[in-house]
C-alpha cells in the first residue's frame, strides 16, 4: 500500500526569488493491486508526484508511506529494496536505457542489481519478459536506438517487470506513438495488471486513457488532486467542473453525452 500524507513539493523558480508549489498538500491511499490514472494539463504537478513516490525527489512537506515505511527517510539496502519495489517507466524510452548496452543488458541489469540469478535462469527470464512484451527473441542483441518506439517502450516495461517489483508507475509512458502501437501497449499493460496482480499508477494527459485503463482516476491542477473516483464504466462519477470540462473535450471519442 502507498499512504501520501499532506505531500507537497516546492522549487526555486530560476532567476527569481519565487518559490512554486509545484504539488501542493496532497493525500490519497493506493491499495494493493489497483490501477490508478493520474490525468492533468502539462505543469499541473503529476511527473514531480511521481518522483516524490518512488524517492526519486524529497518532499518539501508531508510523506510518502511505502508499506508503512517513510520512503524519504529510507537509505542504503532499505532503499536499493525499495527502488526495486517501486519502478518507473518514463516518456523517453530511448533516453532511460543505456546507449551502450544490448537489449540483453538492459533487461538483466535489475535482475544482476537486485536478484541473484544464475546466468541460465536470467536468460530464461529474460526470454520469457521478451515474450510476455511480445518481442522476438533475436531484438536481444540489438542497442536501444536499433527499436521503434514502440518497441523501446516494451523493453522498458521489461526491464521495470525484470526487477520483480510491486507497482509500476507509468509516467507518461505511451506518449509519441501511433495509435495502434499505443492502443496495443495499453492492452498489454491491462493484461499485465490482471495476471500479475501488480499495482499500477498511470500518469497521462489524456483522459480517454485514463478512463480505458483504471479502475480509480484522479484529476491533478496546479498541484491538488482537484477529482479522485473510482470509476466503473459511467463518467457520472466525475463532478468537478474542470474534470467536466475534459469529459466535453473527449465525448465524441467516447459516443457518450456528458452531462
Ligand atoms: N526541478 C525543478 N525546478 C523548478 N521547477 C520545476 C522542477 N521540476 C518541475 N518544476 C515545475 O513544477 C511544475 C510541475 O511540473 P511537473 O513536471 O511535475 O508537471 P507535469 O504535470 O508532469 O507536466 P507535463 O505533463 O508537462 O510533464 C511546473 O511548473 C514545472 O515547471
Amino acid at each position: 500500500m502507498i499512504k501520501v500524507n499532506n505531500l507537497s513539493k516546492e522549487f526555486h523558480e530560476q532567476g527569481t526569488r519565487n518559490e512554486l508549489l509545484a504539488v501542493d498538500h496532497v493525500d490519497f491511499t493506493i491499495q494493493d493491486g489497483s490501477f490508478c490514472a493520474l490525468v492533468g494539463e502539462s505543469g499541473s504537478g503529476k511527473s514531480t508526484l511521481a518522483q516524490l513516490m518512488c524517492g526519486l525527489l524529497a518532499p518539501s512537506s508531508g510523506e510518502v508511506l511505502f508499506e508503512g515505511k517513510n520512503i524519504a527517510l529510507c537509505r542504503g539496502k532499505q532503499k536499493q529494496v525499495l527502488r526495486s519495489k517501486i519502478q518507473l517507466i518514463l516518456q523517453d524510452g530511448k533516453g532511460a536505457m543505456d546507449p551502450r548496452f544490448t537489449v540483453y543488458q538492459i533487461i538483466a541489469e535489475p535482475i544482476r542489481n537486485f536478484r541473484k540469478l544464475t546466468k541460465k535462469k536470467e536468460e530464461r527470464e529474460i526470454n520469457d519478459l521478451l515474450t510476455m512484451m511480445e518481442l522476438p527473441e533475436e531484438i536481444k542483441l540489438r542497442k536501444a536506438h536499433e527499436l521503434s518506439g514502440g518497441q523501446q517502450k516494451r523493453v522498458c516495461i521489461a526491464r521495470a517487470l525484470a526487477a520483480q517489483p510491486d507497482v509500476l508507475i507509468f509516467d507518461e509512458a505511451v506518449s509519441g506513438l501511433d495509435v495502434l502501437v499505443r492502443k496495443h501497449i495499453l492492452d498489454l499493460l491491462k493484461r499485465l495488471h490482471q495476471e500479475r496482480k501488480m499495482t499500477c499508477f498511470f500518469i497521462t494527459h489524456d483522459l480517454d486513457i485514463a478512463l480505458y485503463l483504471a479502475d480509480r482516476v484522479m484529476v491533478m491542477r496546479c498541484g491538488k488532486i482537484i477529482e479522485d473516483r473510482t470509476f466503473h464504466g459511467s463518467t457520472d462519477c466525475f463532478t468537478h467542473p474542470y474534470t467536466k470540462l475534459l469529459l466535453h473535450s473527449i465525448a465524441p471519442y467516447l459516443g457518450q453525452t456528458i452531462q
